[in-house]
């Protein structure tokens, strides 16, 4: 193979061959390969690539990617293509020093791909006044946005006039310490950046202590619960004539009691006369709910040990409050229990509404770890996962909603499809989702990058992964179609991407790779 961008002689291949040799003989883990190059020699470029990353050794192969090409990512694209996005690949970004462009655009382009390093060109460092090399300040914050996607950072020695090296380096560390520091309730999320696990099956499974202390922990969730209960009292005792009859206000699916505690709080600042009931499911949580009762609650509460589908109380009550939303809205069976529940126990459900919501997401990293669970099943399965090398291509939007207000539909099945103009180019990975609820009238919770409840931990959003990845450019519209179907005890998500260039194909068909257990 001859080839310029090796630049030396007529055999780059041997060349870069033995260099890779060189590197396995003294032990590197990672070798540099030549800078990515476009048109004609795209494919064979590719090729000596992909070979390096099948190859036995266990080295990983950085791909030179210059940013001052304007296809750099085209060209990384088509790289990373033939190489089937091995994990071995990686990307060596270049900056060009050139623009006076914003870095943050460039991490928010890039965050998807798998960068290992960023390398700055000296020119890139200003002068301040005694003399010393400083950023301007959005690359600042986009060198702490690499630094905390785990990026190593380089500097490129410059021509004359340019700053040193090592005052830049200096510099670097200098951010690095006086990075901002991360708050308190970021803190326990962060173990969990990337990191994909089956959603919880609450219903179908019994949750152990520790899932519920996890729960327990998410202060901000349980005070807005706390004032949506407020509300619905104080509503519910304007609205009777009755008035000398207590209000019932059933905590359905109490866990080990965290709503039961804000339910009397709530009762206690309204000023109202309230009955509180605790149902729960799980036999082992209704231990400790009746520990709480006594220790606690001093007796007040009604500890009922059934499934709220089929319990059957002597009173209807006023209230019911549940919290069984799941990442997804509804994928932890919320409207399969209260839609029935609300009929027969209450004329008033908190949560009242939720919606869930999605949007195209690109994700190297997401898409990586699906993939190594194993086969297409991996692929076709959802997940929780706190995204932080990923981007979002488009702005969510909903895909359906499920209402719980007298006289609502309760039927379960749902299907839409939602167009988006994506952000790009990028590679489409999966779809993200995401939900909102109204606990009652003003109060609401949401997990959707734009409305975030402040502080909120307990959800991280959704990936449902496609088994091929589809490039798609700026401008491109994407279709997302998504199914909520059930038959028999089970409730699943059916799913298919469709872009310009082609079609993700239907993914989970009949549940047959997951489904939620009633
Ligand atoms: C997500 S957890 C929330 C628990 C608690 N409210 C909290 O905030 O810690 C949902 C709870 O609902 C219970 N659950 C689910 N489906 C139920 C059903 N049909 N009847 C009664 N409890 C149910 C589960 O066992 C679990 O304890």
């Amino acid at each position: 193979m001859t080839s310029k961008w090796a630049g030396e002689g007529d055999n780059a291949e041997a060349l870069v061959r033995k260099e890779v040799e060189f590197g396995e003989y003294v032990g590197l883990k990672s070798v540099v390969a030549p800078a990515v190059v476009g048109g004609d020699a795209a494919a064979s470029y590719g090729q000596l690539v992909s070979s390096l990353v099948e190859a036995p050794e266990p080295q990983t192969v950085l791909v030179r990617v210059q940013l001052e090409e304007s296809d750099a990512w085209q060209r990384w694209n088509r790289v990373r293509l033939m190489s089937n996005s091995s994990t071995r690949l990686q990307v060596l970004l270049e900056l060009s020093g050139k623009s006076d462009g914003d870095g943050r655009t460039v991490v928010q382009h890039w965050r998807a791909e798998p960068v290992h390093v960023v390398v700055l060109p000296a020119r890139l460092f200003l002068q301040n006044a005694g003399g010393y090399p400083v950023l301007r300040r959005w690359d600042q914050e986009a060198m702490h946005q690499w630094m905390d996607l785990g990026v190593a950072l380089a500097v490129q020695q410059g021509d004359d006039g340019d700053a040193e090296v090592k005052d830049c380096v200096r510099y670097l560390r200098h951010l690095a310490e006086t990075r901002p520091t991360t708050a308190a309730h970021c803190a326990a999320s962060d173990a969990y950046r990337d990191v994909l696990q089956a959603p919880l099956q609450p219903l179908m499974d019994q949750l152990a202590s520790e899932t519920y202390e996890v729960f327990e922990a998410d202060a901000p969730k349980y005070e807005h619960y706390e004032a949506a209960m407020i509300q619905a009292i104080v509503d519910t005792a304007a609205a009777r004539q009755d008035s000398d009859r207590q209000i019932v206000l059933v905590v359905a699916g109490a866990g080990r009691g965290p709503l039961v505690s804000r339910a009397l709080h709530a009762a206690r600042r309204s000023a109202a006369d309230v009955a509180v009931v605790a149902v729960e499911k799980n036999a082992s949580a209704v231990v400790e709910l009746h520990r709480r009762n006594m220790s606690l609650w001093g007796g007040a509460v009604d500890v009922v040990h059934a499934d709220m589908r089929r319990w059957a109380p002597a009173q209807r009550a006023d209230i019911l409050v549940s919290e069984l939303l799941g990442s997804f809205g509804d994928n932890e069976l919320a409207p399969e229990c209260l839609a029935g529940a609300l009929e027969r126990l209450a004329n008033v459900c908190i949560p009242r509404r939720y919606t869930a919501y999605v949007a195209p997401v690109s994700s190297s990293a997401l898409f990586r770890s699906a993939r190594e669970f194993g086969g297409t099943h991996a692929l076709e399965t959802p997940y929780v996962v706190n995204m932080h090398a990923a981007r979002v291509l488009a702005p969510e939007q909903p895909v359906w909603e499920f209402s719980h207000m007298p006289g609502d539909n309760v039927h379960s099945q749902r299907s839409n499809t939602i167009k988006f103009r994506v952000q790009g180019p990028a590679l489409v990975h999966g779809v993200a989702g995401f939900f909102d609820a109204e606990l009652y009238t003003d109060v609401r919770l949401s997990i959707c990058p734009a409305t975030h409840t402040a502080e909120m931990h307990s959800w991280f959003p959704m990936f449902f992964p496609i088994q091929v990845p589809l490039a798609v450019a700026d401008g491109d519209e994407v279709l997302v179609h998504m199914w909520r179907r059930s038959a028999g005890a089970k409730t699943w998500y059916e799913w298919c991407v469709d872009t310009p260039g082609g079609t993700s194909g239907l993914h989970n068909v009949n549940g047959h790779e997951f489904w939620i257990g009633h």
